[in-house]
């Protein structure tokens, strides 16, 4: 067989970014929406992001690494165990002046300690601060909690020696200490209470600062408590069980992070208001583009270009498939790739594909009466198949004229899953119609054998990417056998799209596919070339004259 070549039309193809389509987009309106709902929405995310960082690894690790409350109750615990250790080890005789000088040493450079005391038996003898006394440990009541430790813990007392204060006496050995009760202030301004835990019964005893309820078991896990919006930080001292416990809140965070919250809010604002312009100019683009496509359809720019098919078996040309042009006043003309999935996104897309029904009805219709199994591809899309226009200019445009559903092959892109019942319906109802149902771009997308069969597919039209795999080492030239054998199991015919080369064309005739489209036959030509080669069996009908008939049958069981 003498396959002639054909000489392709050079397209200039514009980008479509830099075509003047200025038309419409958003309203004023909803410009301005947009651009409150980027600000507060990003002010949100902002605040949002701040507090969940604050919450989750700001607070924790300030608490891990000594924060406002603990660094506190560190240094007291450290001082109280420490005081009882230097105090054990004062050589000097009990209640000397050299032992009252070091235990007054002793408290002064502490900063919770306030008074040291030692005793024997139930009496006190001396303190740091009051000097030689007799005071009985009895007269203190019972103690509030006694440590495993043998550390003995009273509140409130009031000593002879501080009338009016009330004090926390904590007791080891021979000596007692003096513990300021003061409810220290954090950092953050939150309150930090002071309680006393008995690991034995769990009891927990709020000896200063607002009470804390928190069990023994949470206040002894040493991590912080979140509790609602409230983070909880305690800190205890197992030598004496005495726990520092600090609650911060909304209040406390604000106060503490006021400057990072208003900046992180700041910076969410404007990623916000970037992110609304950016939506607001992508749809101003698209508004802009689709209006001037809408208005295209009534001005002529928009026509159809058809791509003859061919017949591998025979090399007669069996059908064409119709391709949207679009052509500006300027010449420039805008690719269908960039015009169509514009179009996609609205129902404009029916009017594009009720546009092609009716165009090329009505161009090729001397073709469609005079070549019986002439067969015209029409590109569909899934939306079109629930939209009412679509059914409607089917029945205006084909049934009305007489047109045998037969000869008209509906392409549907595999790219986009045709998975609604109402589509499946309706396809099967097309098929029964007479429709032929092609499937575009096969095996590029969501089809599989259960798919092609519960679709009626009369053809797959394999996709250019596997051609262009022919000769190569690559898997999807090792597929293309198994997607020629499984449409042959099926019953389903193969038209093998973007044909450029001899060898691919040798190949596809060899491997058993039927139909064969692209540039080594001929690219898209307006319907008076197609009609004009028609009527004179020049090109692309020449391709045809070594086998006599000029137009063949495509499809199955044709
Ligand atoms: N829903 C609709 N989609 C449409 C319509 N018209 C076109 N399209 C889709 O747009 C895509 C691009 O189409 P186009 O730029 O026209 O490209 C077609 C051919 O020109 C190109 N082709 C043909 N032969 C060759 C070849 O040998 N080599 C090569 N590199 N390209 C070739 O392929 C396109 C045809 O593709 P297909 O439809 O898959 O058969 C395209 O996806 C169109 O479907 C419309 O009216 N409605």
């Amino acid at each position: 067989m003498h396959w002639i070549p054909v000489r392709l039309p050079r397209l200039s193809i514009p980008n479509v970014e830099r075509t003047n389509l200025s038309y419409g987009g958003p309203s004023l309106a909803a410009t301005l929406t947009w651009l409150i709902a980027g600000i507060v929405d990003g002010a949100c995310v902002g605040l949002i992001a701040t507090l969940l960082g604050l919450y989750t690894y700001i607070l924790p690790s300030l608490h891990a690494s000594g924060g406002p409350s603990t660094n506190r109750l560190r240094l007291q615990g450290g001082e109280i165990q420490g005081a009882f250790d230097r105090l054990e080890a004062i050589s000097a005789d009990r209640c000397s002046p050299d032992f009252l000088a070091e235990m007054r040493a002793i408290v002064l450079e502490s900063y919770t300690i306030r008074d040291a005391a030692y005793r024997q038996g139930n009496v006190v003898l001396c303190s740091s601060g009051a000097g030689q006394v007799r005071v009985s440990i009895d007269s203190f009541g019972p103690p509030l909690f006694r440590a495993v430790s043998g550390a003995e813990t009273w509140r409130n007392v009031e000593l002879p020696s501080a009338p009016g204060v009330k004090s926390t006496i904590i007791m080891k050995g021979n000596f007692s200490l003096m513990v300021a009760p003061t409810g220290q202030q954090s950092r953050g301004g939150s309150p930090i209470s002071t309680v006393l835990v008995n690991p034995l019964s769990g009891a927990v005893t709020t000896i200063y600062g607002p009470r804390v309820g928190l069990s023994a078991a949470a206040l002894l896990s040493h991590t912080p408590i979140r509790k609602g919006l409230h983070i909880i930080f305690a800190e205890c001292l197992e030598s004496s069980f005495v726990c520092q416990v600090q609650v911060i809140g909304l209040k406390e965070i604000w106060r503490e992070f006021s400057l990072p919250i208003v900046l992180l809010v700041l910076l969410g604002s404007a990623i916000g208001t970037g992110v609304a312009l950016f939506i607001l100019q992508a749809q101003r683009r698209r508004a802009t583009f689709e209006n001037r496509l809408r208005r295209a359809l009534g001005t002529g720019e928009i026509s159809l270009e058809y791509q003859p098919i061919v017949d591998l078996g025979s090399g007669r040309v069996s059908g064409a498939e119709a391709l949207m042009r679009w052509t500006l006043r300027s010449n420039e003309k805008i690719p269908p790739t960039a015009f169509i999935a514009c179009a996609e996104q609205s129902a404009l897309i029916t009017d594009l594909t009720c546009f092609a029904i009716e165009t090329a009805s009505r161009e090729l219709r001397s073709l469609l009466s005079d070549e019986p199994d002439f067969v015209i591809s029409i590109n569909i899309v899934s939306r079109d198949l629930t939209d009412p226009r679509f059914l409607l200019a089917l029945e205006t445009h084909i049934v009305a004229k007489g047109i045998n559903p037969r000869r008209i092959a509906l392409e549907l892109t595999e790219r986009q899953p045709i998975d609604t019942p109402g589509a499946m319906a309706t396809i099967r109802a097309l098929h029964a119609k007479g429709y032929r149902i092609y499937i575009d771009d096969f095996g590029t997308g969501y089809s599989n054998l259960a798919y092609l069969g519960e679709l009626s597919v009369d053809t797959i039209k394999v996709d250019m990417i596997f051609t262009q795999s022919v000769g190569s080492d690559t898997i999807r030239a090792r597929l293309i056998p198994s997607i020629l054998g499984m449409a042959k199991d099926l019953g389903i015919s193969v038209i093998v799209e973007g044909i450029e080369t001899e060898e691919q064309e040798s190949y596809f005739q060899l491997s058993g596919a039927n139909f064969a489209q692209g540039w080594r036959y001929s690219a898209s030509v307006p319907a008076g070339s197609l009609l004009a080669f028609a009527n004179s069996n020049q090109l692309p009908w020449s391709l045809c004259q070594n086998h006599g008939r000029r137009v063949g049958s495509l499809g199955k069981g044709v």
